[in-house]
């Protein structure tokens, strides 16, 4: 059924990375089931299966990018397409806003924070624009004093001290430090000091989290950024973000969970950009197999570093592999954490993957890789206690053990139920009358505002 229109156009601009184009897309169904019509302005890189959403427009720019810079690290590639992207984004939107008709007025620009010249365009197009932040709050709220935190000088840090809590960032731990900034440092800093600046220019800041994971960080933010603070997801359960993947999901894997037993299965990913390195992936290899538990794993090709898929594998590995697991290149994320199957997630703790095991009710293994990752990780074993962190310790004895403890034993058995009485939590926020439902509301009053 066609809801009722209202005569407003949204433009989003999702970053290329599948973790920022997720959410966008899942924010796109909720405005559109809300009356607005949408526009997706997209980078060629990455660009999203417009044949999945017949109810969007989309538009393409150029990027500019080479080959090999698509193969960059995130950081690189995201510095690069924010200076080769600002031109063709400002023709393009100059361009829509010449054609908007008098029937349909285009109201807003909704962008990721990642986004540095977006404000700046907006603004001389008179149009307003808003933020999605695609990390959990309390990540965000450390952007204006990362570049302190880093000069403070707990970096290195010394075993002693290693498990202290970053005074300025709790409950992240000064151990965690050296992954959040990995190799970049100072050259952060300018970035960093960007999207700030953008985001306390912009007409407000939305947010793919719910009071109920957050409602401090969610109040600091507006104290921070001095602009309105729009909590919306998670909308999992509504509009599933398997709808906005790049690549090919191997669907074998659904018939597959079907001939396991109930929660008997671990499914591994680590994202769309985390690599590691052939003997962190042999690591793994042999921690599953010797965890003698069922699993589902996922090995993006290129993943692992050196190597085209999973050719490192000897066949004897690969055979005992077989017995019990099964290997895809991308898996249907979403669906395998909704089976009935899966009874855990070692994951590395992107926010949408935190997020989508916490919706499913599935406790997690954490393997955090850098960046915002090494904070959700800490939230999800130290505050929530809804998982098992490794410890950045990719061994397969540790693996192995977290595996068991996890499926088999008691203590698996506590995080479960934590787990469960989070899940029911996070879902009455999506609800009628919930904390995300209500400011979805709140959204599209102020929108219709601007
Ligand atoms: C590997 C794999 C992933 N997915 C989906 C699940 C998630 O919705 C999405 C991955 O998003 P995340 O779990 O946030 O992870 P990732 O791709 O690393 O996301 C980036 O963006 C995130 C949001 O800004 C950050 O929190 C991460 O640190 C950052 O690295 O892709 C699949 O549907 N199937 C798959 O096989
Ligand atoms: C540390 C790497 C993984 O090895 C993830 C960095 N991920 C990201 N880094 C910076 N901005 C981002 N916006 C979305 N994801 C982002």
């Amino acid at each position: 059924m066609e809801e009722k229109r209202n005569g407003l156009r949204v433009i989003l601009f999702p970053l290329p990375l599948q973790g920022c184009i997720n959410p966008m897309i899942q924010l796109a169904n909720i405005l559109h089931s809300r009356g607005f019509s949408i526009t997706v302005i997209h980078t060629r890189f990455n660009a999203p299966k417009a044949s999945s959403h017949p109810l969007f427009t989309f538009l393409q720019i150029s990027d500019g990018l080479s080959e090999t810079q698509t193969k960059d690290d995130v950081m690189s590639l995201l510095a690069q397409i924010n200076i080769n992207a600002e031109s063709p984004f400002r023709d393009c939107l100059r361009e829509l806003l010449l054609e908007s008709k008098e029937s349909e007025r285009v109201s807003c620009l909704i962008d990721d924070c990642g986004w540095l010249f977006t404000q700046t365009v907006a603004e001389s197009l008179n149009l307003p624009r808003l933020v999605l932040c695609t990390f959990k709050a309390t990540f965000f709220n450390a952007y204006p004093s990362l570049p302190l935190i880093r000069t403070k000088g707990y970096l290195p840090v010394s075993d002693s001290e290693a498990e202290d809590s970053v005074p300025e960032f709790p409950p992240l731990q000064k151990r965690d430090l050296s992954k959040v900034f990995g190799e970049f440092g100072e050259k952060l800093d300018p970035f960093l000091h960007a999207v700030v600046e953008t985001t306390m220019s912009s007409s407000g800041l939305i947010f793919m989290s719910c009071e109920e994971l957050e409602k401090d960080s969610l109040t600091i933010a507006n104290e921070i950024f001095e602009v309105p603070i729009f909590a919306i997801g998670p909308f999992h359960s509504y509009f599933s973000a398997s709808s906005s993947s790049l690549f090919t999901q191997d669907e074998t894997c659904i018939p597959w969970l079907g001939n396991q037993k109930d929660k008997s299965v671990i499914y591994v990913s680590l994202g769309s950009v985390v690599n590691i390195t052939e003997t962190e992936f042999l690591e793994i290899a042999c921690g599953l197999s010797n965890s003698k538990q069922s699993f589902l794993w996922v090995v993006r090709p290129g993943s692992v570093l050196g190597a085209k898929w999973i050719e490192p594998l000897s066949e004897g590995l690969v055979r005992s592999l077989e017995e019990k697991g099964k290997i895809v290149k991308w898996a249907p994320q979403q669906e395998v954490l909704a089976h009935r199957a899966i009874g855990g997630f070692l994951t590395h703790n992107g926010w949408n993957s935190t997020l989508e095991s916490i919706c499913e009710g599935v406790p997690m293994i954490c393997l955090p890789g850098g960046w915002d990752q090494m904070l959700n990780s800490r939230f999800v074993s130290d505050i929530w206690k809804v998982g098992i962190h490794l410890e950045g310790r990719i061994e397969q004895k540790e693996i192995e053990k977290a595996v068991r403890m996890l499926m088999e034993e008691n203590e698996g058995e506590k995080i479960r139920e934590r787990m469960k009485v989070l899940k029911d939590e996070v879902e009455k926020s999506v609800k009628l009358g919930g904390s995300s439902f209500q400011s979805i509301e709140t959204l599209a009053n102020h929108i219709l505002l601007l």
